[in-house]
């Protein structure tokens, strides 16, 4: 790998900006572009779930990401997700970020059908093939996509040089340390990352052997995951755990929410800095006035928590 460093870190996973009626903001994507830049955090996971991937047509996804580009370039690591459920516009996107520069596409297998693995291998690899001089991470999340990275797959997929991390959102911390000792045996010390998915875990995640972290409460309370990252590195483990406690119990908080959590936290990201990013697209469920109190209780215990840093 030519700069593992630029995958060492925190890297927030992006969420969709909308404006009034519903359509992209690319003015709410730059805006929190820079925010994040503000933040300190080292790069950002554009289009994936956070990112409401599946509910935006690939022309929208890469003005999203033509956006971000225009803030982000030279300042961020940016990981752009390109999976759509079909090989044709998956390609496209591949093709297109390849274009806009960014330093790695990452993908989730094909969702619904659950195809054999050589299928899965075919659907990254003709995007790979699509974005030959970026580096391609594998996007593990099987409670969501329905189906799960195995070590068989991993080693057909390693056989591609592009193929450098897997950002591994499945709960069991293991299988972090399963993926990172395959990709090492077959690449080497230093040239094959790993990416810690739940933010629940990130402690736990670093400690086994993820090299950052990519997840989608980082944006919302960015301060709280670099210091717990700052923490890990100094071997400060009590120190990361209290802080990893305090986030967990400010998600569970935002979960309690009738509306999505990704709404939640576009609406604490308004109070919190003026941020305009939207709602988000049905059918997830938006706020309803009843989330008034949870919304206004997760905001408080974000702001306590980075006053105790
Ligand atoms: C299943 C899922 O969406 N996982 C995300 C990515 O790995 C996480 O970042 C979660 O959004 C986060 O841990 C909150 O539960
Ligand atoms: C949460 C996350 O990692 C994503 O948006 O894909």
């Amino acid at each position: 790998m030519k700069d593992i460093k630029k995958y060492q870190g925190v890297i927030p996973a992006f969420y969709a900006c909308y404006d009034a009626e519903g359509n992209i903001s690319t003015e709410g994507v730059k805006a929190l572009t820079r925010h994040l830049i503000a933040k300190g955090v080292k790069g950002v996971y554009v289009g994936g779930s956070s990112g409401e991937c599946i509910y935006q047509h690939v022309d929208e996804r890469k003005a999203v990401l033509e956006a971000v580009m225009s803030e982000a370039k030279g300042k961020l690591t940016v990981i752009a997700h390109v999976g759509c459920n079909n090989t044709a516009d998956s390609v496209e996107l591949a093709r297109h970020a390849e274009s806009v520069g960014v330093d790695a596409i990452a993908s989730i297998p094909p969702i619904y059908f659950h195809l054999p693995e050589y299928a899965i291998a075919k659907y990254w690899n003709d995007m790979s093939a699509a974005a030959p001089n970026t580096e391609f991470v594998i996007y593990n999340i099987p409670q969501l996509a329905g189906t799960g990275l195995t070590m068989s797959l991993l080693k057909e997929m390693l056989k591609n040089p592009n193929v450098v991390a897997v950002k591994n959102s499945s709960m069991p911390t293991q299988d972090i340390q399963m993926f990172k000792d395959a990709g090492i045996a077959a690449r080497g010390e230093g040239n094959f990352v790993v990416f810690n998915g739940p933010d629940e875990q990130f402690v736990s995640g670093r400690v086994i052997g993820a090299d950052g972290g990519i997840g989608g409460t980082y944006a919302v309370m960015p301060e709280l995951y670099l210091a717990m990252n700052d923490h890990i590195n100094k071997g400060e483990i009590e120190a990361a755990r209290a802080i990893q406690y305090e986030a967990d119990r400010i998600i569970y908080k935002m979960c309690e929410a009738h509306g999505n959590l990704y709404a939640v936290q576009k609406e604490i990201l308004r109070r919190m800095y003026g941020l305009e990013l939207g709602g988000v697209r049905e059918p997830m469920p938006g706020l309803i006035p009843e989330d008034e109190a949870i919304v206004a209780e997760a905001q408080a215990m974000i702001e306590a928590a980075i006053a105790k840093l």
